[in-house]
């Protein structure tokens, strides 16, 4: 779930692109990139690492230019470990692009041969937004012969664009001497926003996975980016927008409600925080059909992202909402974090149980989801530990039980621990006293009550349903083989370091 930011404005942006991304961090903790444009030239420096491990004075100062993109990775395709494939990516024909991805594609392979064996060109990674920057400029080398680029030219390219990619894409990309174009897949699964900032000297604009950059930036939110729009901001401030897609339709991805967007985001029109505090009161419903909630003594949540749903879940069986789990504040998203060794390592690094809270006391635990089982398993034994008598758990979230193919790094079905399970045998798994998930219906009715617009989600790892409609059974097989065999190596890289700071591109 990468994060991705644009901005054309009137003054050097490398320091508003790097306070961007550090507010995006908690979509990809991997690798960091910025890139800026200064008359015929671009500025990039990137590399594995969290942003502000990343970014020295020395590179800060070379990133000159008012007009620039950046980018936060969570891999989900090709390599986590390689240097190369942090973002953004450049070509050079037929003009200068940058381009930075959030999504992952569903037929990069096809398009890869394609790239090579019709359109002729080099991918040099086995990275899906590599190749699509390179349909980006195929499609406007088709588009047009002119040395030079107007908004009408830059919309057939996506057009075309749209036509040969599948999956899921929110992308920011510079084009030399012309400016910033951003644009979301057709079937909306990933969020892009943009806003505005009024100056003496003219309109500046951001582009934003989230609205939470917005807001921290000091500009003016002014909408989302429909699903399959792009819009184009020219060097000069100009303003252009077109729907670009045949027939566009919104299916946001809800796990973004779930955990992965920032609280204070707002998506689609739908508020981040009121979705998961509608999620603890559909699951307090549930709670109370399922258990004798006289024998609770305390609801707790799982920090961080499990906090809103766990405080209204709490409030609304009326039982005491304690803290009994602390979390260090310097470790990061245990979820995203690539490698099932470091994942479980990070949660006991992570979260610490204060025994007082636990001493003798029925719990129920609540965290925003179940999904490989890496936390819950921890946790329950801490809270035991801990003295706790009995422990329950709860998920704000339905058990997820297929892979995800559009930029959520679960591509087997194996990792799961609800795939081809029972309630009954995933709390065994958990080893604790009681479970009781959300149901599929009332998580997306959590976010369908603050926005009745959004008619259908893209859910497919609660629900198995594949809104693009190209993924089939073997298409998961050959996926989960691929990764078994370590082809698709985001997964248990040996020696892979969250601290890598290995920097792949030049001054
Ligand atoms: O079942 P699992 O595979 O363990 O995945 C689910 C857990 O991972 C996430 O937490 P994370 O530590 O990534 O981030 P948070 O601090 O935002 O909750 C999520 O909030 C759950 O706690
Ligand atoms: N999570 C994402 O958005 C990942 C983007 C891209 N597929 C990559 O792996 O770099
Ligand atoms: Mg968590």
């Amino acid at each position: 779930m990468c994060g991705i930011v644009g901005l054309v404005a009137r003054t050097p942006v490398n320091q508003m692109l790097y306070d961007s991304l550090m507010l995006l961090q908690h979509r990809g903790q991997d690798a960091a990139g910025i890139a800026t444009g200064s008359t015929n030239s671009f500025n990039m420096w990137k590399g594995n690492g969290l942003v502000r491990e990343i970014f020295r004075t020395r590179n800060m100062r070379n990133l000159v230019g008012n007009i620039g993109i950046g980018h936060v990775r969570y891999p989900t395709a090709g390599s986590s470990a390689d240097p190369e494939e942090a973002q953004p990516f450049y070509v050079n024909a037929p003009f200068g692009i940058t381009l930075g991805h959030n999504g992952n594609l569903t037929n990069a392979a096809e398009l890869m041969e394609d790239m090579f064996k019709r359109d002729r060109r080099h991918i040099n990674t086995s990275s899906d937004s590599e190749v699509l920057l390179n349909v980006l400029a195929h499609e406007l080398q088709e588009a047009t012969s002119s040395f030079t680029l107007d908004p009408a030219t830059i919309f057939k390219a996506v057009a075309g664009l749209h036509r040969r990619v599948r999956g899921a894409y929110a992308c920011v990309a510079h084009i030399a001497n012309t400016g910033i174009l951003a644009f979301r897949d057709p079937y909306g699964i990933r969020p892009l926003c943009y806003g505005v900032n009024e100056t003496p000297d003219g309109p500046e604009f951001l582009v934003a996975s989230e609205s939470v950059v917005l807001e921290g930036m000091g500009f003016r939110f002014v909408r989302d980016v429909a699903p399959g729009e792009a819009i184009f901001i020219g060097a000069d401030g100009s303003f252009h927008s077109y729907q670009c897609a045949d027939k566009p339709s919104l299916n946001p991805c809800i796990f973004e409600y779930v955990y992965f967007a920032r609280p204070d985001s707002i998506i689609d029109g739908v508020s981040v925080y009121g979705a998961r505090l509608r999620m603890g009161e559909y699951l307090a419903e549930k709670v109370k059909r399922e258990f004798s909630t006289g024998d609770i003594d305390v609801v707790m949540p799982i920090p961080d992202t499990s906090r809103p749903a766990a405080m209204q879940l709490a409030m609304k069986l009326g039982i005491d909402f304690r803290e009994g789990f602390f979390k260090n504040r310097y470790v990061g998203r245990t979820f995203i974090m690539p490698g099932q060794a470091v994942r479980k390592k990070s949660v006991r690094q992570k979260l610490s149980a204060l025994p007082t809270e636990f001493k003798g006391k029925n719990v129920l635990l609540v965290d925003d989801s179940i999904v490989r089982g890496t936390t819950s398993r921890e946790i329950v034994n801490m809270a035991r530990d801990a003295g706790a008598k009995k422990v329950i758990f709860a998920s704000a979230a339905p058990p997820v039980r297929f892979p995800n193919v559009y930029g959520i790094d679960m591509p087997t079905r194996g990792e799961l621990i609800a795939h081809g399970r029972s309630d009954e045998e995933i709390m065994r798994m958990i080893e604790a006293d009681g479970l009781v998930y959300q149901d599929i219906a009332a998580m997306k009715q959590s976010v369908r009550d603050l926005g009745s617009h959004i008619q259908n989600f893209e859910a497919s790892c609660f629900d198995g349903h594949y809104i693009t409609g190209d993924v089939s059974p073997a298409y998961l097989d050959a996926l989960e083989a691929a990764r078994v065999a370590g082809k698709s190596a985001t997964h248990d890289i040996p020696g892979k370091s969250q601290l890598n700071l290995s920097l792949a591109s030049p001054d």
